[in-house]
């Protein structure tokens, strides 16, 4: 069986006393999709973070593509360059064009020149149904274009991976789609990700593997239909009774 892209093993992870990564195993394969479901607290953020090295862990190990990416004299910039992380706030440079936006990091890391970051810029955010907004500024634009350049200036850095936190929960709802669609068309093409929504029915849709976060454990994992469809975990089949009474599922 071929080896999973990224590996988690007995991931621990605490804020002082208060345990958040509970000995967490994952494995995601190349070209999947796995989405981290869960109550508010139960963890998913701090493991995304965790994982592109934006937090520390203190147990376990990390793997990507076979190579250990967690503990001490780990390349961050070069680890995210490799697996790209898009925020539930877009994180845009208020004073820079969608366009700069884009291309800073290459052109800061020295990934390419500039000539070449704006090429690639101007075809990712084709890509993305953004180019006509290419010299706009972040507050001429919506929440959904936001988020859309946000995962454009991503996807330029051409990461082997992609973790979604919560990108569209401080989108209003007539801009969640275009941003789902977005999305969608990534896993088609065949990114890697990784990611933590709200949005129950996408991620039922969207994902090979789901995995319901509880106290920092994933207490269930499986495809969408049985974790969805028939949860084994009474902890889970609360979690989803109440997102369908919230109007989420
Ligand atoms: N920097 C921090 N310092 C202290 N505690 C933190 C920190 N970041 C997160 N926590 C705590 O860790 C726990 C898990 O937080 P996390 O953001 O990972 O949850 P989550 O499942 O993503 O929640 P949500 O769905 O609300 O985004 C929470 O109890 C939170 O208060």
């Amino acid at each position: 069986m071929a080896r999973p892209l990224i590996e988690l093993k007995g991931i621990g992870k605490s804020y002082g006393k208060l345990r958040v990564i509970d000995g967490i195993d994952l494995d995601i394969p190349r070209h999947s999709v796995v989405s981290l479901i869960g109550a508010s607290g139960s963890g998913k953020s701090t493991l995304l973070r965790c994982l592109n090295g934006l937090e520390d862990i203190q147990q376990g190990q990390i793997r990507f593509d076979g190579e250990v990416i967690s503990g001490l004299g780990i390349d961050h910039v070069a680890l995210r360059r490799r697996i790209g992380m898009v925020f539930q706030s877009y994180n845009l440079f208020p004073h820079m064009s969608v366009l700069d936006n884009c291309i800073v990091a290459p052109v800061t890391t020295h990934s390419c020149s500039r000539t070449e970051a704006e090429a690639r810029a101007l075809t990712m955010l084709e890509r993305v149904g953004m180019r006509d907004k290419a010299k706009a500024f972040p507050d001429q634009l919506s929440g959904g274009q936001q988020q859309r350049v946000a995962i454009a200036r991503t996807m330029i850095m051409q990461p082997e991976a992609l973790l979604l936190d919560e990108i569209t929960s401080a989108l209003d709802p007539e801009l969640v789609m275009e941003v789902l669609d977005l999305v969608r068309d990534l896993a088609m093409q065949g990114m890697t990700m990784l990611l933590t929504t709200h949005e129950m029915n996408f991620a039922r849709e969207i994902s090979d593997k789901v995995c319901f976060l509880h106290a920092g454990r994933i207490l269930e994992e499986g495809p969408p239909e049985q974790v969805f469809g028939s949860p084994r975990e009474a902890a889970t089949r609360s979690f989803l009774r109440r997102v369908t009474a919230a109007g989420r599922l």
